[in-house]
């Protein structure tokens, strides 16, 4: 007797599609197999859906506790389950205290424990002073490190801070002790600092002076030290949100090298650029910038040649002020809510209509995290795996609608949009956590995952 039987669906198996009946018992996947006529507690029929691991999205943003006004694990893993991701690492920044210590990170676990609808995990941050702070974390299970090296832009006493090159340093000879991965988010912190004061003074603060404010090179400069310092330090390195091709490149030849080192973009580089922002205006503003077309064409040629190893929304949100009341789109917040529409809206852009195999699609967004991330059980259909299973619909279609969203604050870059395909259900470790017709569904049921 299964807990849960998902019949008649195109099961994407990491040989290929099958269509084949995924029996699921004590949260596990126990059987999966032509045709399962045992008896079950629940069964679900799939037919015309593909059937797919959820997602994995190790680059989101809540903010609690301390800014709990922007959003909280409760909203921020609605959006998640609703979304299609069954497991998430959570950003040590943006909450307060910022993740740089096991206090602050005793907080986070406190606020997480009976909130979450998906299953989580942390980070640790790798800011100066911190050091002696490292071990502390580790020990305390956050799966991976982050690092600025890039402005913060908070003077806020708790707040997280950009690292120096010491600090760099220094961390990355002790994370490798520690067999830790330090993810970075790479732009050149003075040349996009002073440039952005530069073009402020100008007047020049359109949607399309903002990528030439934090241009290319700023980026690709970032990922050049980053890496020289991981292959000094024997450091793992993992490159975040990167958004332009150059940079990928520079991570591929350095990896040919032999520098461990991994790279993830994000849904809003393929799927909007500049020229869009015009329209949308500061709800699609992130660092580093959505790119012009052409730069976000060659982005995308990186990605259909596999040279990406996954994405992550990097779902950054913020109250509604902090995106429309500011003077203009450079003083508005940096970070895009996108937690809610990546499985669906890259299913479409990248899949239906740039060809990418849909093998590769369920790579990006649960496979390899899963492996960099050394998450054993999750990130595949697989006998023996936990039973993180999303429906995705091909073709259904829908607008993004403000009042679908489950963030706390409910703005998207996407509202409006029509995405030609649907999550149809969220189910972490066999429990149905999100259905599209009743929407979320029972309790928090997400567990702490640790190294
Ligand atoms: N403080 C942030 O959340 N920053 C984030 N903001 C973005 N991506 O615009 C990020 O990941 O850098
Ligand atoms: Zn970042
Ligand atoms: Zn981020």
């Amino acid at each position: 007797m299964f807990d849960l039987i998902i019949k008649n669906g195109n099961v994407v198996l990491r040989d290929g599609v099958k269509k084949v009946d995924i029996g699921i018992k004590d949260e596990k996947i126990s059987c999966i197999s032509e045709e399962i006529t045992d008896d079950a507690k629940e069964v679900i029929d799939a037919t015309g859906q593909y059937v797919m691991p959820g997602m994995i999205d190790t680059h989101v943003h809540i903010s609690e506790p301390g800014r709990t006004e922007w959003e909280g694990f409760e909203t921020g893993s609605k959006a998640l389950a609703a979304g299609g991701t069954t497991s998430y690492v959570e950003m040590p920044l943006n909450a307060l205290p910022a993740t740089v210590n096991k206090e602050a990170l005793d907080l986070k676990l406190e606020a997480a424990k009976t909130q979450n609808y998906v299953d989580y995990a942390f980070y640790g941050g790798l800011v100066p002073d911190n050091l002696e702070d490292l071990e502390g974390l580790s020990d305390a299970g956050v799966l991976a490190f982050k690092a600025f090296i890039s402005n913060c832009g908070s003077d806020i006493p708790d707040d997280f801070t950009n690292v120096d090159d010491y600090t760099l340093y220094k961390g990355m000879q002790k994370l490798a002790e520690l067999d830790q991965i330090l993810c970075i988010h790479a732009e050149n912190p003075d040349i996009t600092s002073k440039l952005e004061a530069e073009f402020i003074r100008e007047g020049k603060t359109s949607a399309m002076d903002y990528p030439d404010a934090r241009p290319v090179i700023a980026e690709v400069e970032a990922v050049q030290k980053a890496i020289l310092l991981a292959k000094e330090t024997g450091c793992k390195l993992h490159l975040v949100h990167i958004s332009t091709s150059e940079a990928v490149q520079a991570i591929l030849k350095a990896r040919s090298e032999g520098v461990d080192v991994t790279v993830e973009s994000c849904p809003h580089y393929f799927s909007m650029s500049a020229e869009d922002v015009e329209e949308i205006g500061a709800y699609a503003k992130c660092q580093p910038p959505l790119r012009k077309k052409p730069v976000q064409e060659k982005l995308w040629e990186e990605l259909l040649n596999g040279n990406i190893d996954w994405l992550t929304s990097d779902h950054s949100p913020c109250t509604e002020d902090l995106k429309l009341e500011a003077d203009n789109l450079f003083e508005a917040w940096g970070g895009i809510s996108g937690a809610q529409n990546n499985v669906d809206l890259m299913f479409d852009l990248a899949v239906k209509q740039r060809g990418l195999s849909v093998n590769r699609f369920v790579e990006l967004i649960a496979t390899t995290p899963a492996e960099r991330f050394n998450i054993p059980n999750k990130g595949e259909i697989s006998v023996a795996k936990d039973a993180d299973i999303i429906l995705v619909d091909p073709n259904q279609s829908y607008t993004v609608k403000r009042e679908d969203l489950y963030y706390k604050n409910k703005h998207s870059a996407y509202e409006g949009r029509n995405i030609d395909c649907r999550v149809t259900k969220t189910i972490v470790r066999g429990n149905v956590v999100f259905d599209l017709e009743e929407g979320i569904v029972g309790n928090p049921i997400g567990k702490l995952i640790t190294k």
